[in-house]
């Protein structure tokens, strides 16, 4: 796979591992969550999520997702608690999901698919960088949070009123005073295992924070990440949808619950 990775029938997961052989590797994401099999750990601590929204800096869309981006270089928007250890700070946040209602998040619950996924994306600072963190098995840790076709989410409507200004690759704006926090559900309870990147480059370094709760979304509100395009300007156009990978082989890890 000479070009860029996709989505495509040609560029798409199952072609990953040309380019990406730890595709096949022993901690891939995202899995199907068995919540029957998810044993309790007391040891877990409470998750702890302080977003200074005055970080938020600007929205793009990368051509695979659309991404709010955070400045990184104090520890005024960080992660701490629940499964990991020190402090890791907010990079950016992202979506995934489908061109139906019955499909698009990455993560699964019993097999139940969700209609789209959010991904908020630490990185450990006991590395100098999200560069360099990404490259350890304990660099990133990444929450996510799914969404639920349900009653529109006041809360969404900031993000997607800005998908107007970046409807095509590259396309970016700036996107100041956002408080990630507001999109998170009432209930931090998670589930947390040992993963990876769910897009190339693929690196093992992720330990995953899925939250039990999910976070409503209306079809209408489905409809304003559809009408994004993985296309460039001037390039044909390709609404970006289904932007997931499939569940991969759990190969042995468990599960962790941090809720009774
Ligand atoms: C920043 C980044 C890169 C690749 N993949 C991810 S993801 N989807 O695992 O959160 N995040
Ligand atoms: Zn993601």
């Amino acid at each position: 796979m000479s070009h860029g990775w996709g989505y495509g029938p040609s560029d798409g997961p199952v072609n990953w591992c040309k380019d990406f052989p730890i595709a096949n590797g022993p901690r891939q994401s995202p899995i199907n969550i068995i919540s029957g099999q998810a044993s309790y750990d007391s040891a877990l601590k409470p998750l702890k999520l302080n977003y200074d929204p005055s970080n938020s800096t600007d929205i793009l869309n990368s051509g695979h997702s659309f991404q709010v981006g955070f400045v990184d270089d104090t520890d005024s928007s960080t992660l701490t608690g629940g499964p990991i250890t020190g402090t890791y700070r907010l990079k950016q946040f992202h979506f995934h999901w489908g061109a139906s209602d019955y499909r698009g998040s990455e993560h699964t619950v019993n097999g139940i698919k969700f209609p789209c996924e959010l991904h908020l994306v630490h990185w450990n600072t006991k590395y100098l960088s999200f560069g360099e963190a990404a490259s350890h098995p304990d660099g990133l840790a990444v929450v996510g949070v799914f969404l639920k076709l349900g009653a529109a989410n006041p809360r969404l409507q900031k993000v997607l009123d800005a998908l107007e200004a970046i409807k095509s690759k590259g396309k970016q704006t700036t996107f100041s005073n956002f408080d990630a926090k507001t999109l998170l559900p009432d209930s931090l309870d998670y589930w947390t295992y040992n993963g990876s990147l769910t897009t190339p480059p693929l690196l093992e370094s992720v330990t995953w924070i899925v939250l039990k709760e999910s976070i409503s979304v209306s079809l209408t509100q489905m409809g304003k990440f559809r009408s994004l395009k993985f296309s460039g300007d001037g390039e044909a156009h390709c609404c970006m949808q289904d932007n997931y990978r499939p569940t991969q082989p759990l190969k042995g890890r468990k599960v962790r619950r941090s809720f009774k």
